[in-house]
């Protein structure tokens, strides 16, 4: 048993005379919740696929039932997550302690056997993917005043991370998939921090992510400009999706309608927004106010991130606090309409994988001048752009 297990089954216990070094690492993070990996495996009955909740870009997320009786969601990170007990513990101390009702709350973690293992509290309804913009195969209503109620809080808990925590914190990877809803679809951001516990060399989110790439702020995309306004520009994406329960890109539909950014910025120059709106609401929201719910998606999706508001900003003009100067609005920026699948056959249901060729990522920007975009991305650190895999899983039944 190594040393790491011995501190984790003994938790609370004090440390031995002569500590090693992973006992100093250890002792020094008291703030931390430390499972056993037992208490976790018999928490998910040995990790049993009956189980198994979920499997992300991180790894492999359990439902569990915790010794005190609380459930809790429980994420197994993958080989390509691991660093070092000290820069791992850091990150969790940090992720820990933040305490936000629209942020899953992170319990505490495993650091046993070569493992690393979050513990989250459990939320009962899913994401927004799977139940709103995902393909409907939920149950779950979202009337008008839920869907305004879930924007309100996504973006309440973005400003929170960027403009409360300090230092402040870039989610990354804002999306359906990481807003979760409680009993009462009440949403709670998810995966906050993480990005900070994988190794830089791992590009997790622009490479290995199914589904992301119609999120992604064009800056973020191309040259790996990470800042907050990238989230702002999820932010906007999301918001347009539950205002109208699509996912971002179905290309099953119609060319002039394929992409929601394009689709929203249509309409809007017709003075047709409202005609975004869910269907499945059959009329029954607030037109004054979902319009306006798409004019500010739209004004945090613009190409110039210097234009996108701050999410306090966003906030306020959803709550109607502030209001939603349209002279700031322009084109979206749009990472990806030019993709087209390698293989239009592919089974009905299969995630479709799409390579992009660095020649196309250069092509497809709206306002940036394209040597510029061309010796950014040459100069980017990572040097990983010569092709991406974006995948489309909204594709799959939208
Ligand atoms: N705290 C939680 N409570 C309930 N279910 C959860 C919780 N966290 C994750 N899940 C479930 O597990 C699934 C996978 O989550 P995870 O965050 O690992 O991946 P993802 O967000 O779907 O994708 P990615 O890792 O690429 O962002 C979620 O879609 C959700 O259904």
């Amino acid at each position: 048993m190594s040393c790491f297990s011995l501190l984790c089954g003994r938790k609370g216990s004090s440390l031995s005379a002569q500590p090693t070094e992973a006992d100093i690492d250890l002792s020094s993070f008291k703030n931390i919740n430390l499972y056993t990996y037992k208490e976790l495996q018999i928490a998910t009955e040995r990790f049993s696929p009956a189980n198994k909740i979920g499997e992300g870009g991180f790894g492999s997320v359990y439902k569990g039932k915790l010794r005190n009786g609380t459930m809790a969601a429980i994420k197994v990170l993958s080989a390509e997550s691991k660093q070092g007990v000290k820069e791992f513990l850091t990150e969790i101390e940090v992720i820990s302690s933040i305490e936000h009702e629209n942020l899953v709350k992170l319990y505490g973690c495993c650091v046993e056997r070569n493992q690393r293992i979050l513990v989250y509290g459990y939320l009962e309804n899913n994401s927004l993917a799977q139940t709103l913009v995902g393909g409907g195969r939920s149950s779950l209503h979202f009337s008008w005043h839920t869907r305004r109620s879930i924007c309100i809080g996504v973006a309440w808990g973005l400003a929170f991370l960027h403009h409360e925590i300090e230092p402040h914190i870039i989610h990354r990877d804002i999306k359906a998939s990481n807003i979760l809803l409680d009993k009462d679809l009440k949403p709670k951001i998810s995966d906050f921090g993480l990005a900070r516990l994988i190794p830089s060399n791992i590009t997790h989110i622009s490479t290995l992510v199914a589904g992301t790439a119609g999120y992604l702020a064009p800056e973020y995309a191309i040259r790996s400009q990470v800042t907050r306004k990238s989230d702002v520009y999820s932010f906007g994406v999301l918001l347009l999706e539950i205002v109208s329960g699509r996912c971002n890109t179905n290309r099953r539909l119609p060319a002039e309608e394929r992409y929601l950014h394009t689709r929203a910025w249509d309409l809007y120059e017709k003075g047709e927004l409202e005609s975004l709106v869910d269907s499945s609401l059959g009329g029954d929201f607030d037109v004054e106010e979902a319009i306006r719910f798409c004019k500010i998606g739209l004004i945090c999706i613009q190409d110039s991130l210097q234009l996108r508001p701050s999410m306090s900003t966003v906030h306020d003009m959803l709550i109607g606090e502030r209001d939603v100067n349209e002279k700031m609005m322009s084109k979206p920026g749009l990472l990806f309409d030019f993709t087209e699948p390698k293989d239009q056959g592919k089974q009905k249901g299969k995630v479709e994988e799409v390579e992009v060729e660095k020649t196309s990522l250069l092509a497809m920007t709206g306002s940036e001048k394209k040597h510029d975009l061309e010796s950014s991305s040459l100069s980017a650190s990572t040097g990983s752009y010569a092709t991406m895999t974006f995948t489309s899983i909204c594709d799959r039944s939208n």
